[in-house]
C-alpha cells in the first residue's frame, strides 16, 4: 500500500498519530502522552499529524504509527462517532490508555470586532460545545464544519471576515489574534481521549482500572439488554458509561457500547465476560487501560 504519511518509527522511537494539523486538542494530548512515556517509561517518541480521526487509526492498521491519540467523548457533546465506529469495524485495534483533557474554546480571527463576522469554521464536536455562544454573539454567522479546529487556521489572514473555534494556544502556535476565550458553554468542559494500538502489540503501562467493551443483542425482543446489563448488576461492577451506535443494518437496531469500571483480568470481569457471551450476539472487547488526566 501507498504511504502518504512518513514512516517515521525506525528513525525516531514510537510514532504517535493524531488528528492534526498542528495545534489540535488532539495533539496537545498526544503531546502529553509523548511526555508521559519519556519520564515515565524513557520511550521516546514522535507526532505524527493526520487529516482526519480515521486516517490516524488507519496509520496504527498500516504500522505507519505505533499508536494514535483520539478523541472519544466530551462532557458537553457527548461521544465522537468516527472512534467509536472505528473501533467496532477495526478488530485489531486495542486502547491502551485513557487521556482526560480540560478544553477551553477561543474564537480566532483577523476581523477588527465580531461585527464583522461572517464566518466561522470548527470541527463539529468544537461548534456544539460552544453553540449557545455562537447563538448569543454571533447570530447570524455561517457555522462551517471542518475536519479539526486547526484546519481553518492557516486561511484566516487571507480572509478577515471569517473566524475559526480554536485552543487560545493554537492562536498563538499560528501568531493569530483571540477575539475571545472561554467560550464554551460549560467552564468544565473535558474531552477524553484513547490512546490505541495493535491488539498483538505491548501491554498497557498501567495497572487497568476500565474496561471498554461492545455488543450487538441476538434479538430485538424484550429484555434483550436488561439480561446484558444485569450480568454486571448482579458481580456488583459499576458502568461508567453506556452508549447506543445504529448497527448500520437495519433502521432501529443497536450496538451497545459500555465503558466499565474493573480489569479485563479481575476474577469478577472474567465471569461477567463468561456470562456476557451467553446473551449477546456479538461481543467485542476493545481493552483494558487506566485512565490519566492532564492538568493544563
Ligand atoms: O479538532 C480538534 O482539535 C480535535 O482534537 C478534535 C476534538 C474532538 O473530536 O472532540 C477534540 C477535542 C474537542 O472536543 C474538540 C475537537
Amino acid at each position: 500500500m501507498a504511504k502518504s504519511q512518513p514512516d517515521q518509527r525506525d528513525a525516531t522511537g514510537t510514532a504517535i498519530a493524531h488528528l492534526g494539523p498542528p495545534g489540535t486538542y488532539s495533539e496537545q494530548a498526544a503531546f502529553f502522552y509523548l511526555n508521559w512515556l519519556k519520564s515515565n517509561e524513557e520511550i521516546e517518541a514522535t507526532l505524527s499529524p493526520y487529516p482526519t480521526i480515521a486516517k490516524s487509526l488507519q496509520a496504527v492498521i498500516t504500522q505507519q504509527a505505533d499508536i494514535a491519540v483520539v478523541p472519544v467523548e466530551n462532557s458537553i457533546e457527548g461521544s465522537v462517532s468516527m472512534t467509536m465506529d472505528s473501533l467496532w469495524q477495526l478488530d485489531s485495534l486495542r486502547i491502551k490508555q485513557a487521556l482526560v483533557l480540560p478544553i477551553n474554546h477561543a474564537l480566532i480571527s483577523c476581523a477588527n470586532s465580531l461585527d464583522n463576522i461572517e464566518t466561522v469554521y470548527s470541527h463539529p464536536q468544537a461548534l456544539a460545545q460552544c453553540q449557545g455562544w455562537l447563538a448569543k454573539f454571533l447570530p447570524n454567522a455561517n457555522l462551517i464544519s471542518s475536519n479539526s479546529t486547526t484546519e481553518a487556521l492557516e486561511q484566516l489572514p487571507q480572509a478577515p471576515t471569517t473566524a475559526a473555534i480554536s485552543s487560545s494556544r493554537a492562536g498563538e502556535l499560528y501568531n493569530l489574534p483571540i477575539l475571545a476565550s472561554g467560550i464554551n458553554d460549560y467552564p468544565e468542559n473535558c474531552t477524553r481521549f484513547w490512546v490505541v494500538g495493535q491488539a498483538s502489540k505491548g501491554e498497557e503501562l498501567l495497572t487497568p482500572t476500565h474496561t471498554s467493551l461492545a455488543f450487538s443483542v441476538p434479538a430485538n425482543v424484550p429484555g434483550a439488554l436488561v439480561k446484558a446489563l444485569e450480568v454486571f448488576a448482579h458481580l456488583g461492577i459499576n458502568l461508567s458509561r453506556i452508549e447506543s451506535r445504529p448497527t448500520k443494518r437495519s433502521l432501529g437496531e443497536y450496538l451497545f457500547f459500555l465503558d466499565v469500571e474493573a480489569a479485563v483480568n479481575s476474577p469478577l470481569m472474567e465471569s461477567a465476560l463468561a456470562e456476557l457471551n451467553t446473551c449477546t450476539e456479538v461481543l467485542k472487547i476493545f481493552g483494558s487501560y487506566s485512565v490519566l488526566t492532564i492538568s493544563t
